[in-house]
């Protein structure tokens, strides 16, 4: 789930880019990359690592111009080498760089062609860098010396005819501006805002509203799916619907996990839509336990935070905050490989015995993926003297792979895959375990917009929105990038520090 950014200033964009991606940070804790532009040249910098890793002074002095895309990236495809992280860049036509977030489903299918029919090489086997050279074979295709917003739009209109799967894009295209598009089923987040200044019109676009406030961008609204918006660099904005057609489906992953809980996505509030997950949760245990005996309610930090103190209000019982989050530890559901994230749920969430000793406490998360948190939370709080440990889940069970930019491939790896509830609650050891339902989730976010005419829930109905994803392609993926599967592949190569790749600045 990358973050994207791209914005057109009357001033130097390089302070405003990084600070929009340590804003979307959350959504990539891999890799991070910005590009400007300025004088016919672009000005790149990316590497592994967190943005206030990657950016260091003297890369942020060289990444001159007034226009500009940035990228923090958490692998779905390919490797997790600094050569993936993002944007790419591509020489022809223009000069042009790209920042995807979401996953392509036809990757190797477009690959292929590309190399066959289109004559282009792909060095990596990132999805995002085909989408770039998709786009850039349908503009050079037009053949045009200086592209009109119509040649940009309807090179954009032929990636949708080409590509399948899930993108939200920010490109920019050398001396004329950027362009930002959803696919046509909107799965990914994107928005754009403005902000007016005395030397005209500055535009952001960007997968989250919080980038924009935070950057004191107005939100003007949400990219619609399949729609394209390209901004000029003298700030001159057209917008254009490029797909035949289209239908909102966003992912709800989105609000119940990924996104930030003070932005709004699709006119949703992520904060509202959390709120809502508390009340409907409470409700549930009310129907199903109305003599429940628990005395406290506890969230598991950080996302979970929002619908346990509103579930801990409906249902009249104490809220407490039990597990002291270590703040210098970043999300551990999106950290590489199983080794590391079980250590780091260790290190990043500690108990404080006495709100646990001799009490009945029920845990809230907001969803139980691997459940490499719940299991390690649950033994915690029984050491830290719980008498009875309950859990409830804010999203219903997770039970099939993502295939959109989830990085979850392999239906073996999910803890509800293939289990009963009463099973799972074994596994993990508690003494109750609830899980949304799934009916109730979609309420939760549909009500606060009735107008998304559907929610892409794929990780827990097993529907794929886009209709080309078979049993043999999730087998495929479950091959290639199962943790196992990746962590051989990783034998005999050298370490990051040793990747040589293309396009990448001096350290
Ligand atoms: O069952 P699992 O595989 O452990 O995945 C689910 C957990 O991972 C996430 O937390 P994370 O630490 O990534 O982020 P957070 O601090 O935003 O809650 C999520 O909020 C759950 O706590
Ligand atoms: N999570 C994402 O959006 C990933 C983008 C792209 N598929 C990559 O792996 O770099
Ligand atoms: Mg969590």
């Amino acid at each position: 789930m990358c973050g994207i950014v791209g914005i057109v200033s009357t001033q130097y964009v390089n302070q405003a880019l990084y600070d929009a991606l340590t804003v979307l940070q959350h959504r990539g804790q891999d890799a991070a990359g910005i590009v400007t532009f300025q004088n016919d040249r672009f000005y790149l910098r990316k590497d592994n690592g967190l943005v206030r890793d990657v950016f260091l002074a003297p890369h942020m002095r060289r990444l001159v111009g007034n226009v500009g895309i940035g990228h923090v990236r958490y692998p779905t495809a390919g490797s997790a080498s600094s050569a993936e992280a993002q944007p790419f860049y591509v020489n022809s036509p223009y000069g042009i760089t790209l920042a995807h977030n979401g996953n392509l489903t036809n990757a190797d299918d477009l690959a292929r062609d590309l190399f066959r029919t289109d004559l282009r090489h792909i060095n990596t086997n990132s999805d995002s860098e085909v989408l770039l050279n998709v786009f850039a074979h349908e503009l050079q295709k037009l053949g045009k010396l200086n592209p009109t917003k119509d040649e940009i739009f309807s090179a954009v209109s032929a990636v949708h005819k080409r590509c399948r799967g899930a993108y939200a894009v920010i490109a920019m295209i050398t001396g004329y501006g950027i362009v930002g598009f959803r696919d046509p089923n909107g799965i990914r987040p994107a928005c754009y805002g403005v902000r007016e200044t005395e030397e005209g019109n500055e535009y952001m676009i960007a997968s989250e509203s919080v980038s924009l406030s935070a950057a004191g961008f107005r939100l003007v609204r949400d990219i619609a799916p399949g729609e394209a918006v390209y901004v000029e660099t003298d700030g001159t904005l057209y917008t254009q619907q490029c797909a035949e057609s289209s239908r909102l489906n966003p992912c709800i992953f989105e609000h119940v996990y990924f996104a930030r809980p003070d932005s709004i996505i699709d006119k949703v509030s992520v904060y509202k839509a959390r709120l809502r997950m508390g009340e409907t949760l409470a409700d549930k245990i009310l129907r199903e336990c109305p003599d429940h005996d628990i005395d406290v309610v506890m969230p598991i930090p950080d996302t979970s935070r929002t619908s346990a103190l509103q579930m801990a209000h409906r249902l009249g019982v104490k809220f407490r905050e039990g597990f002291i989050k270590n703040r210098y530890i970043g999300r551990t559901f999106i950290m590489p490989g199983q080794k590391l994230r079980k250590k780091s749920v260790r290190q990043k969430l500690n108990p404080i015995d006495l709100e646990f000793r001799g009490k009945n406490v029920m845990l809230v998360d907001d969803s139980i993926v691997r459940g490499t948190t719940c299991h390690e939370i649950i033994q915690m709080a029984r050491d830290a003297g719980a008498r009875k440990v309950y859990f409830a889940s804010a999203a219903p069970p997770v039970r099939y792979p993502n295939v959109y930019g989830i990085d979850m491939p392999s239906p073996q790896e999910l803890i509800a895959h293939d289990r009963t509830v009463r099973e799972i609650q074994e596994l993990i050891g508690a003494d109750w375990l609830i899980y949304q339902d799934l009916d109730d989730l979609i309420s939760c976010v549909s009500d606060v917009n009735p107008d998304i005419e559907g929610w892409e829930c794929s990780v827990f109905d097993g529907y794929y929105i886009t209709g080309d994803v078979d049993d043999a392609y999730l087998a495929r993926l479950d091959a290639m990038r199962r943790d196992e599967a990746r962590e051989a592949s990783q034998v005999g190569v050298p370490s990051d520090n040793a990747i040589i790749d293309l396009h990448n600045d001096e350290d």
